[in-house]
């Protein structure tokens, strides 16, 4: 193995990141290394190349980027007994204490002392990367490295869109962003019908038709809320799975639910939002999620028998595929313009 790897790494706290040869890192205590085989770009990633406000008082660079990931361990640090060299990983980003009150009544997913990498650390956009033992969720060997390193984002979508009952119900989806596209996916696959999805990018709107929504409206140019009363003879969306952060997306999906239906919210919206709760919410006894994180471990469960159940539609969602890291710029750049859903890189070029 090498010594040196490339690595995309957030260098300097301004907008970008660079290509650098970095050692290849020794795994610790409680800790693997792996041989990355795929690793894709979520939206955080994105924050953090644009250096927003979020990044700027979060990431202390210089810092390896990115979280989402698939690879092969090739040694294990002192005192893991869970994992061994040769399996096959990806791996849940949030670190969790184990010891705080939410831990200590099974909320993982909403620890208060929880420590991401790619984050808070350095992260697997590389040739090699560490991670820690306990987070490494062990792969069947026939998973593809481009299913297997979308299971952290899908674990989010699968909270959203199983935070209740599914199969067979009308659902509106808004946003189909690279995480509402697998949002779409997972409805679909659990039967949800039919699946209307709100989104202003043709683009996008296109990608969610080959996922396999129902109904496609753009916000922009008609009223979803009319569109949806329309599709389901005016009783409106028995679920709306709210993946935009767009404040009027919110609002136009409340208005679309049906009295006593639910409503699963993941997007984060940019600022305060102002409602109004008695109509929207109260009088409408609407069930109300929020989604944060993934389950630990029961959402990976789910998600990799979904992948393993072959009814998850993700091939049309990655819809860029690079082999090393030579043009992230231009990776960056796309999904930044809202040209792609999910892109995936294969770090090592032979
Ligand atoms: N709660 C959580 O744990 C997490 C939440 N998120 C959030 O989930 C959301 C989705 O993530 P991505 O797909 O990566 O984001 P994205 O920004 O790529 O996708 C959002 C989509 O919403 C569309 N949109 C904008 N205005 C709209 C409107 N009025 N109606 C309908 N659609 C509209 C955009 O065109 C875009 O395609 C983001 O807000 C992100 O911050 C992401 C990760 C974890
Ligand atoms: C911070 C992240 O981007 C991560 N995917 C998450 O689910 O929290
Ligand atoms: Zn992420
Ligand atoms: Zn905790």
């Amino acid at each position: 193995m090498a010594e040196k790897m490339p690595a995309i790494m957030k260098t300097k706290p301004a907008y970008g990141a660079e290509l650098v040869e970095v050692e290849v890192p020794k795994p610790g205590p409680g800790e693997v290394l792996i041989k990355v085989l795929a690793t894709s770009i979520c939206g955080t990633d994105l924050h953090i190349y644009e250096w927003n406000e979020w990044a700027q008082s979060r990431i202390k660079p210089p810092q390896i980027m990115g979280h989402e990931v698939a690879g092969e361990v090739i040694e294990v640090g002192p005192g893991v007994d869970t994992i061994q060299e040769g399996d096959y990983i990806s791996a849940e980003t949030h670190i969790v204490c184990g010891k705080c009150y939410a831990c200590r009544h099974n909320r993982y997913h909403v620890c208060q002392n929880t420590k991401i990498f790619g984050v808070d650390m350095d992260g697997v956009f590389a040739e090699y990367a560490i991670v820690p033992a306990q987070n490494a969720w062990k792969n069947p060997k026939d998973m593809k490295p481009e299913y297997a390193t979308l299971q952290e984002p899908l674990g989010n979508a699968v909270d959203t869109v199983l935070a209740g009952p599914i199969a067979g119900r009308s659902t509106l989806i808004t946003g189909a962003g690279p995480l509402g596209l697998l949002g779409i996916a997972v409805a679909k696959a659990s039967g949800a019908y039919p699946v209307i999805v709100s989104e202003p990018s043709e683009f996008r709107r296109e990608l969610a038709k080959k996922v396999g929504a129902d109904y496609v409206v753009n916000p922009f140019e008609e009223d979803p809320v009319k569109f949806v009363m329309d599709v389901t003879d005016g009783a409106g969306v028995e679920v709306f799975l709210e993946f935009s952060g767009a404040p009027k997306a919110l609002e136009q999906g409340l208005k679309a639910t049906t009295p006593g239906g639910r409503v699963s919210l993941l997007g984060l919206f940019p600022r305060d939002v102002t409602l109004d709760m008695n109509n929207l919410i109260i009088f409408k006894a609407l069930e109300v999620h929020g989604i944060t994180g993934r389950h630990l471990w029961e959402t990976w469960y789910t998600v990799s028998s979904l992948i393993q159940s072959g009814k998850l539609n993700l091939d049309p969602i990655i819809t860029h595929k690079y082999r090393g890291f030579d043009d992230f710029e231009e990776a960056f750049e796309l999904m930044r313009a809202g040209k792609t859903g999910k892109v995936v890189f294969f770090p090592h070029k032979g």
